[in-house]
């Protein structure tokens, strides 16, 4: 992560000079003769094809171009065309195996032994080193059983009441008397709104906007130089990671009391959960413990969801036809209400199937996690390859969303292909939500979130982009370039208005 940062620095081509390219150039004289060695050390391995590229940058330069021109899917795909679905790279320091395909997957999502789950080093300083993303084996079993109790779906299907509630509040509170708004920030506020106060009980308030605001700052340390001196991105991500610890511990310890006093409803948040877990010697968490979960739990929850959120609204500004269907079926539910919108429940959500279908066929095409890596703790092989240890492997989405054995016209935005009725898709390959030990346990969240949002802002508003054409771009998850500015007006009482047009 920290080499893709310095090769986004504008100043690095600009401004180099003479001493400069000879350091550069004694260093890859030295990192060559250093590759060639370690090249040796594989002899007699059968390494999958493919190229490390120049030596310590490998093809970082090359992948990072094609993140920031939004083509990222060409990068692999012209690898997996000249190479198959598995071969060799080395990105941001690390030599890479890339494995794509069904079989691929399979092997990597099984999580099997020397395939360890592991994040770069910046992530793991600011979500800490308890982090969901940093423990494995029994730890990581005991503690993603909460998140799964938690979310389980007979428990958050009670409270899409809730959700609702939340939602029309803060669409109200955001939009009234506006005339227009910018999609991402506004979508983030959203999901981050809503990610507070269903986990962890953390009302509307100052509070919960002072987190929203350390934690912007925090998690653009996740992807900067990890250099911890005054002035760097990293350290004023990591002094917002201490104001966010100081927060939220009070809030546990609050959370802490309310259970003693036994006036709460230990179901109710995802805090009383950690607090009331015991692991096999019995033992309770630790607060840091919990802390961190907290932290990774608001990176996991709510980033992805915006990128759902602000690709379904790009989406249905630009195409029409889609548009109507969407808004048709959202009518539909008010109609079922006997024309009074307000309480959607768990019945209206399961009405809303061609707009889930839309949503899944943006994952398929723009899968707001584009793929992560694991990291090799031993020799191990695949498909007759070797993969050796200290290696990483990287899973990618669009290695099977865009294969068009497994997807017919894979280029061709088409929802219908989610139809229940048409032809599903084999394990493995639709996976925008990853899949095996570390399923994404957010999935059914996910859908009632971004279902209630769509049927608020389509059956209240009609909107028009106010750059035509904005651009998507990888930083690294695929955002709309200027953040999706929109001019916006209320729909009318009439819900007969058809179309999008104003
Ligand atoms: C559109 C929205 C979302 C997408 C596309 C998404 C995608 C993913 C993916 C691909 C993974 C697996 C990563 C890997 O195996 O390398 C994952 C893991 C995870 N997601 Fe989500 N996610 C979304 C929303 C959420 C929400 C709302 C939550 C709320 C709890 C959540 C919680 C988690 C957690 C806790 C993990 C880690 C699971 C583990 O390591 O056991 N996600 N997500």
């Amino acid at each position: 992560m920290d080499l893709m940062i310095l090769f986004e620095h504008p100043s690095f081509e600009s401004k180099v000079s003479s001493p400069t390219i000879i350091l550069v150039t004694l260093l890859a004289l030295v990192a060559g003769f250093y590759y060639k060695h370690k090249a040796s050390k594989h002899a007699g391995k059968k390494l999958p094809p493919g190229s490390l590229g120049f030596p310590l940058v490998g093809e970082s330069i090359s992948l990072v171009r094609a993140q920031k021109r939004d083509k990222i899917d060409d990068w692999m795909w012209k690898r997996i065309d000249k190479f198959g679905p598995i071969f060799k790279t080395s990105i941001f320091g690390t030599k890479t195996v890339v494995l794509t395909g069904q079989a691929g997957n399979r092997f990597l999502f099984s999580g099997g032994d020397g395939i360890s789950y592991k994040q770069p080093k910046t992530i793991a300083s600011i979500l800490g080193k308890y982090s969901l993303f940093e423990i494995s084996g029994s730890r990581h079993k005991l503690i993603r059983g909460a998140i799964v109790g938690f979310l389980k779906p007979e428990r958050i299907q009670k409270i899409v009441g809730e959700i609702n509630l939340l939602v029309q509040q803060q669409l109200s509170k955001e939009l009234d008397g506006e005339d227009s708004v910018k999609i991402v920030p506004f979508m983030k506020r959203i999901a981050f709104n809503i990610t507070c106060n269903i986990f962890f009980g953390i009302p509307d308030g100052k509070e919960k906007d002072t987190l929203f605001e350390e934690f912007s700052v925090a998690v653009k340390g996740c992807w900067a130089v990890p250099l911890d001196i005054p002035g760097t991105v990293f350290h004023r991500a990591m002094q917002a990671r201490a104001r966010l610890c100081k927060i939220l511990s009070k809030i546990i310890d609050e959370r802490k009391r309310q259970m003693e006093e036994g006036t709460v409803d230990v179901n109710e948040n995802i805090i009383y959960s950690f607090l009331s877990l015991r692991d096999e010697n019995d033992e309770p968490l630790i607060e840091e413990e919990i802390l961190d979960m907290v932290l990774s739990l608001i990176m996991a929850s709510h980033d992805s969801t915006t990128i759902l959120l602000c690709l379904l609204v790009r989406l249905l500004s630009r195409d029409a036809e889609i548009y109507n269907k969407v808004l048709e079926e959202q009518r539909e539910v008010i109609k079922v209400k006997g024309g009074r919108d307000g309480k959607i429940t768990w019945n209206e959500i399961q009405m809303m199937k061609y707009s889930w279908r839309v949503a899944q066929e943006v994952m398929r095409f723009y899968p707001p996690i584009f793929g992560n890596f694991r990291q090799i703790t031993k020799d191990i092989e695949f498909d007759g390859f070797d993969i050796p240890k200290g290696w990483q492997v990287l899973w990618v989405a669009s290695g099977t969303h865009m294969d068009k054995s497994i997807f017919e016209d894979p280029e061709k935005f088409d929802p219908s292909r989610f139809d229940t009725s048409s032809k599903t898709f084999p394990p493995y390959t639709y996976v925008p939500f990853g899949a095996g030990l570390r399923i994404c346990p957010g999935a059914d969240f996910v859908r009632i979130e971004s279902m209630l949002v769509i049927h608020h802002f389509i059956t209240k508003y009609q909107w028009k982009e106010i750059i035509p054409d904005e651009p998507i771009i990888r930083d690294p998850m695929p955002y709309p370039a200027m953040g999706l500015p929109v001019k916006f007006y209320p729909r009318s009482g009439d819900l007969a208005i058809a179309g999008n047009d104003i």
